[in-house]
């Protein structure tokens, strides 16, 4: 048994035996409450710089499989778990857990005590932590996560443009780390989709000309990517937009609305929103450590539409002139439930009622 410790940067120390990838390894330690979906959690890019932990107590008995990465490999910076299974079961399971750590070199603890250590992240509510083999191992060697100059959303996003498909409403997916379940749910949708790197300039966008604008989710604080808001701003000002969960946000803010952090943010499947237009209440998916403050929203532009039943925090809002709307939450699921693909159908309804017309100048406020 090989002995590891996550030191967290408050003095307290878990204990666990060290699997995959060797390397020591910090980051900001988040917890995820969903009982199935591992896989599609750890390749979440907008979990990159974080070390995931694991409510649900057993975790690898599925295995890993082709098909449900949500990106090309594994996101988080490190996994903490309880019990592995090392023997998964299951028709689609190409590699075991701890296979898939060592092949993308991703270190982890398992028969880690995961309750107290979610105890600690809710006491103090944002916790960095740094997986090592050493107990003595200080934790005044904690690194700041994030470089001031280079967002997170650099290190995920695609370098060049991306097609896919060669017919249907052109959506242009904006792309600051996205889920592959949100690319399948646009061409399920029978979309033409390209995808273009976060930092891409107005014109290249236009000279593609698509008839609609996904922004995507994403890791880290939205706020370090304040020279796209005027970009976002005018990208929503042309053409029908839907934002999830990164992408709400920046569009919030190129709407001049705040962003602040969460005590311990909402990772999981079983999040209930309240949509205020329909009165409907749904479970969502989600992972997000920052939100939207909703007192800083000009509800003179923006309706307040979704709202998180537990903690009333904003989950949604719909412009109330322009086909813009935004999503806290992931209405692709994956992993968690699928209500809320509606938003989907919602979208590409008002892509293709914009008819492909450019809507610019086309509404004063
Ligand atoms: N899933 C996401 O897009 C996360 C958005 C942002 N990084 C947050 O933590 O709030």
């Amino acid at each position: 048994m090989n002995t590891g410790y996550l030191v967290l940067e408050t003095g307290e120390i878990f204990e666990g035996e060290w699997i995959g990838s060797t390397k020591e390894m910090y980051g900001e330690v988040v917890f995820n409450t969903s009982m199935t979906g591992y896989q599609e959690m750890m390749t979440d890019p907008s979990y990159a710089g974080q070390i995931l932990s694991f409510c649900y107590p057993l975790i690898g008995n599925y295995g890993l499989n082709e098909q449900d990465h949500e990106s090309k490999h594994i996101a988080v910076s490190g996994v903490i778990l309880n019990e592995l299974c090392e023997e998964p079961s299951h028709f689609q399971s190409s590699h075991s857990f701890e296979d898939q750590l060592k092949e993308e070199n991703i270190p982890g603890l398992k028969n880690v005590d995961t309750r107290a250590l979610v105890a600690a992240i809710r006491k103090h509510q944002t916790v960095k932590g740094k997986l090592v083999h050493s107990k003595e191992e200080s934790h005044d060697h904690l690194k700041v996560l994030e470089d001031p100059h280079i967002p997170l959303v650099d290190h995920v996003s695609v370098k060049e443009f991306q097609t896919f498909q060669k017919h249907g409403p052109h959506v242009v997916l904006v792309d600051y780390g996205y889920k592959k379940s949100i690319l399948d749910a646009l061409l399920d949708k029978q979309c033409r989709v390209t995808i273009v790197p976060y930092n891409t300039p107005l014109d290249k966008i236009d000279e593609l000309e698509p008839d609609g604008i996904l922004l995507s989710n994403g890791p880290g604080d939205p706020m370090k990517l304040t020279s796209s808001f005027s970009t976002i701003r005018a990208l929503t000002e042309k053409y029908p937009t839907l934002g999830i969960c990164l992408g709400h946000q920046l569009i919030a803010l190129a709407y001049g609305a705040k962003t602040v952090k969460m005590p311990f943010g909402h990772r999981g499947g079983n999040h209930p929103v309240k949509d205020l237009l329909s009165g409907k209440v749904t479970m969502t998916s989600q992972n997000h450590g920052y939100v939207v403050v909703e007192e800083s929203v000009d509800e003179s532009i923006f309706q307040i539409q979704f709202r998180n039943v537990n903690d009333k925090s904003l989950e949604g809002i719909k412009h109330k002139y322009l086909p813009i709307q935004s999503v806290q939450f992931h209405p692709e699921g994956h992993p968690g439930p699928s209500d809320t693909t509606y938003i989907f159908q919602q979208f590409i309804d008002q892509v293709v009622s914009a008819g492909g017309e450019k809507l610019c100048g086309s509404v004063t406020l």
